[in-house]
């Protein structure tokens, strides 16, 4: 403990007085002496206060002071306070019980940190001289060394025990963590302990779990991983960055580590390690250790530490594979209970049978709503057990395709249902092996809605959802088929185009639900006459084709006469006793055309031939037809100019009144000019502008003209007289047709008594109730009405005396045969005798002959018109026969 100088020898020893010791002793000094110099050890006399007396010691460099000073100083004044009270404590020791023995003391030396083992035994100097104590300070560093190295590593054993104790114990990294932080804290002997990952996103090591004293000291540090950076040059960026262990055994002096020095001195790191973490081989992270003692991490406990490292890392895998096995048994789980989902709610029938005695094995809730066996009732038992199959070949069928190919899809099967209703499906199967068995899964797919939903389609795709006849579409496949029988064989067939006469009257006047149970009953009579073969199908509306394989034209008139035949009945319907004939219009494949839109266009055009002339009549397509349809093309399309050209012109026929024989009246009848067809009778071009909506122009332009014209007339000083315009169907219907009536009038200032409108009985009687609302109001403004061809149409009474009709017009074809036809006679004076009694006048047209004005004026007939007083004249004509015209006799 007190340095010996080479200048002054050790002192504890050296002869007292020499002259007084025999040879003997002084021989014996010597070589006590000499065995003094041998020993490593110091050797000091203090008295009980711990006062330097005496000391030896060959070893200076194990003395804290140079020598010359210690004597007399106590220990305290020489060493630091912990040593000097050890020091003290054991003097107290030794003078208790005369010695101690073991107390160790570090002291730093120049030449390092020494420990030394005091033994103290106290000396007696005899009776009455104070009591003083020999020391022997034995240098034990390197055993203590030894000694705390082996702690050091017990500890960090302790540590790695405890580590791996958490290690089995944790599921992941989040709890381990914390765990082994603290075991190297708490067993390893760390000051500190962290680990920390990589942050994707600030590209920094951040910890995510530390423990020990100082961990503040990881508050905001900055580690990253890369090389070129000074915060990436510490233990835990570098063993990130290069996977390996990572020893900093004197941290604070270390160069790498000048990026958190200033900071870490605070904390008093001495060594610093970075232990990287991998999981199946990938960086992890660093578990990061620091250690109050420099050099701390000798090969041992750098093996131990790599040690808990590689465990960690074993952890990690470890809870990456449990991790991933969760996930699987999860999957697995998950698709176990899809597949429990989907086999108990697919609203399929799915089962599963044993391959090799076609056993049930299981049947979902789709098989018992689709066969109505309980799976309790069909497990275990066969499919012909249960009679499943309607039909054998089906199972057959199955079994091939399973034979052949291992499944089979959307085999269309027919099941017994368990009530014995039958079930047509759908089946898909394959080979499957469940729990080492072989099965046949089946899924299928019940159609019975879906097969009554398509025959429903089918149905409305191809039949009339009235008469329950095929529709065109149906016929036009019928007509290919027998077309190509007709084509083959070298034989005709007859397309026959039928359509209702005054259809539109039954319905307007009776309502729909009888026109519509007059068709089924048309329909049903037709069917009555047709041979085998023969297609019968209704085109919509009141039109129907019949078609007539092998037919000729002689007996494709036959058939036409038969079927007319049949329609002379009367229909019953309710109270309703309704005489409907047809108009039948017949096309012959080949000569009339070879396809279906070519012959039913012209059995069409045929047919319409016979409505224009006759009704309830037939007649065959001819090419003269087809030219007549192709000058309605072209007069349609003229007509579209006739307005803008100026090619239309009225011509006024005069009204005679047979009590006076004076004009009372004219009536405005239309011409037209054309460049190219010359004058086109109204007759013709009336009813293609009724058909193309070109009246609605054209009759407001005749309303006009006219009007203007019988203003001018007036305000030229004529007589008065009514001017009377005909009305057609589309301008009857047209909402707008009293305003236009009205504005024109007003327009021309002409007053309304001036005007009458002439409609047909058919218009009148299309829809008597509108009829009897517009003429009410043109009745109001004082526009005075009559009424066409009447006695061609069907005139209800109830209706005509409801009509605020001023005249009723006879038909001139009554008119003409009035010599020769008692039943025209006859007819003529009802109708004049009905107007009458109706408060209404008649007026005869088409008047030719004196005999027949004679006749009209014997029964009461108020007025006439025809050639036998004139013709319809231009304007000019018109103008100089009023006043020329003297009373007609
Ligand atoms: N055989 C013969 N015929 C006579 C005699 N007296 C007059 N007629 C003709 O008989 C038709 C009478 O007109 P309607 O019955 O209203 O029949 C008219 C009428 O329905 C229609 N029509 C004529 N002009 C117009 C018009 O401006 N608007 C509308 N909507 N239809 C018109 O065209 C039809 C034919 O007109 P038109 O060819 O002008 O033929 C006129 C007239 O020229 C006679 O004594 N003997």
């Amino acid at each position: 403990m007190l340095p010996s100088s080479p200048a002054e020898p050790p002192r504890l020893a050296a002869p007292v007085n020499p002259g007084a010791c025999s040879a003997e002793a002084a021989s014996f000094e010597r070589r006590l002496l000499a065995i003094l110099d041998t020993l490593p050890d110091a050797l000091f006399e203090l008295d009980l206060d711990g006062r330097y007396l005496d000391y030896h010691s060959p070893r200076a460099d194990l003395l804290a002071v140079p020598p010359e000073t210690l004597l007399g100083k106590t220990v305290h004044e020489v060493m630091p306070a912990i040593p000097a009270d050890a020091c003290m404590a054991a003097l107290q020791e030794a003078n208790t019980l005369g010695f101690s023995t073991g107390r160790l003391i570090e002291l730093r030396l120049p030449a390092g940190h020494r420990w030394f083992e005091l033994s103290i035994s106290r000396k007696s100097n005899g009776a009455g001289r104070s009591v003083s104590f020999i020391v022997l300070a034995r240098n034990v560093t390197q055993r203590v060394a030894s000694e705390h190295k082996l702690q050091r590593l017990t500890d960090l054993y302790a540590a790695l025990s405890q580590c791996n104790q958490a290690i089995l114990r944790c599921t992941s990294a989040a709890e381990l963590f914390p765990i082994i932080c603290a075991d190297a804290v708490n067993y390893g002997g760390m000051k500190m302990a962290w680990i920390g990952t990589l942050n994707a996103a600030t590209g920094l090591i951040v910890p995510v779990a530390s423990s020990g004293e100082g961990t503040a000291y990881l508050q905001d540090i900055l580690i990253t991983p890369h090389a070129n950076q000074p915060s990436g040059q510490g233990p835990v960026g570098t063993a990130f960055r290069e996977a390996r262990p990572v020893w900093f055994q004197d941290f604070l002096h270390d160069p790498r580590a000048q990026a958190w020095r200033a900071r870490a001195s605070e904390f008093g790191w001495a060594s610093v390690a970075g232990l990287p973490l991998t999981c199946h081989g990938a960086m992890y992270g660093v578990l990061s250790v620091y250690s109050g003692t420099v050099n701390a991490f000798d090969d041992s406990a750098q093996a131990l530490l790599l040690e808990i490292a590689q465990d960690i890392s074993f952890a990690l895998a470890r809870f990456a594979d449990e991790r991933e096995r969760n996930r699987v048994q999860m999957a697995l789980q998950d698709s176990e209970e899809r597949y429990r989902r989907v086999f108990h709610t697919s609203p399929d029938s799915v089962n599963i049978n044993r391959l090799s005695d076609g056993l049930y094995i299981d049947v979902n809730e789709g098989f018992e709503r689709l066969s109505g066996w309980t799976a309790d009732e069909v497990i275990g038992k066969t499919s012909q057990e249960i009679n499943i199959w309607r039909c054998p070949a089906d199972r057959h069928r199955l079994k091939r395709a399973l034979n052949r190919d291992g499944h089979c899809y959307n085999m269309e099967v027919e099941f017994c249902r368990k009530d014995g209703t039958v079930a047509t499906a759908l089946m898909s199967a394959a080979l499957v092996r469940f729990d080492n068995v072989d099965c046949i899964l089946s899924m299928t797919r019940d159609m019975s809605d879906i097969r009554l939903a398509q025959e429903r389609i089918n149905q409305l795709a191809h039949f009339d959802q009235l008469t329950g006849l095929p529709n065109r579409s149906q016929l036009q496949e019928r007509f290919e088929f027998v077309r190509q029988l007709a084509q083959r064989n070298g034989e005709s067939l007859a397309l026959m185009f039928l359509d209702l006469d005054h259809f539109k009257n039954v319905n307007d006047t009776l309502g729909h639900t009888i026109g519509d149970r007059l068709l089924v009953q048309v329909s049903q009579r037709l069917a009555g006459v047709l041979s085998a073969g023969d297609t019968l199908s209704r085109m919509g509306g009141d039109e129907f084709i019949l078609l007539l394989p092998s037919a000729t034209e002689e007996s494709a008139s036959q058939m036409a006469l038969k079927v007319l035949s049949v329609m002379a009945e009367p229909f019953i319907i309710d109270d309703h006793e309704l005489v409907s004939t047809l108009s039948i219009g017949i096309a012959l494949y080949p000569h009339d055309g070879d396809d279906f839109e070519t012959l039913s266009k012209n059995a069409d055009i045929a047919m319409y031939r016979i409505k224009r002339s006759s009704h309830n009549n037939f007649c065959f397509f001819t090419p003269e037809m087809q030219s007549h349809s192709a000058r309605r093309l072209q007069l349609s399309n003229a007509l579209y100019f006739g307005l803008t050209r100026g090619e239309f012109l009225l011509h006024y026929q005069p009204q005679i009144s047979l009590q006076d024989g004076h004009m009372v009246g004219v009536e405005a009848l239309i011409r037209w000019q054309h460049p190219e067809f010359g004058a086109v009778a109204p007759s013709e071009f009336i009813p293609i502008a009724e058909d193309s909506g070109q009246i609605l122009a054209i009759g407001e332009w005749v309303l006009r003209t006219a009007v203007t014209q019988m203003k001018a007339w007036l305000d030229a000083g004529m007589k008065p007289m009514v001017m009377s315009v005909n009305l057609s169907t589309v301008q009857f219907r047209h909402p707008d047709l009293l305003a236009l009536v009205m504005q024109t009038l007003q327009m021309a200032g002409l007053p309304a008594q001036y005007l009458e409108l002439e409609l047909t009985e058919a218009m009148a009687m299309d829809n008597p109730t509108a009829a009897i609302a517009l003429m009410n109001q043109l009745h109001e403004q004082g526009v005075r009405l009559s009424i066409d061809d009447f006695g061609t149409g069907y005139s209800s009474l109830s209706y005509l005396k409801k009509f605020k009709v001023s005249k009723l017009k006879i038909d001139q074809s009554f008119v003409r045969d009035i010599g020769d036809d008692k039943d025209d006679r006859a007819i003529v004076t009802a109708v004049i005798n009905l107007a009458s009694s109706l408060g209404m006048q008649t007026i005869a047209e088409g008047v030719e002959t004196p005999g027949q004005l004679a006749f009209l004026r014997l029964q009461g007939c108020d007025e006439a018109q025809g050639y036998y007083f004139s013709k319809p004249l231009p304007v000019d004509q018109l103008e100089a026969f009023a006043k020329t015209m003297t009373a007609v006799p």
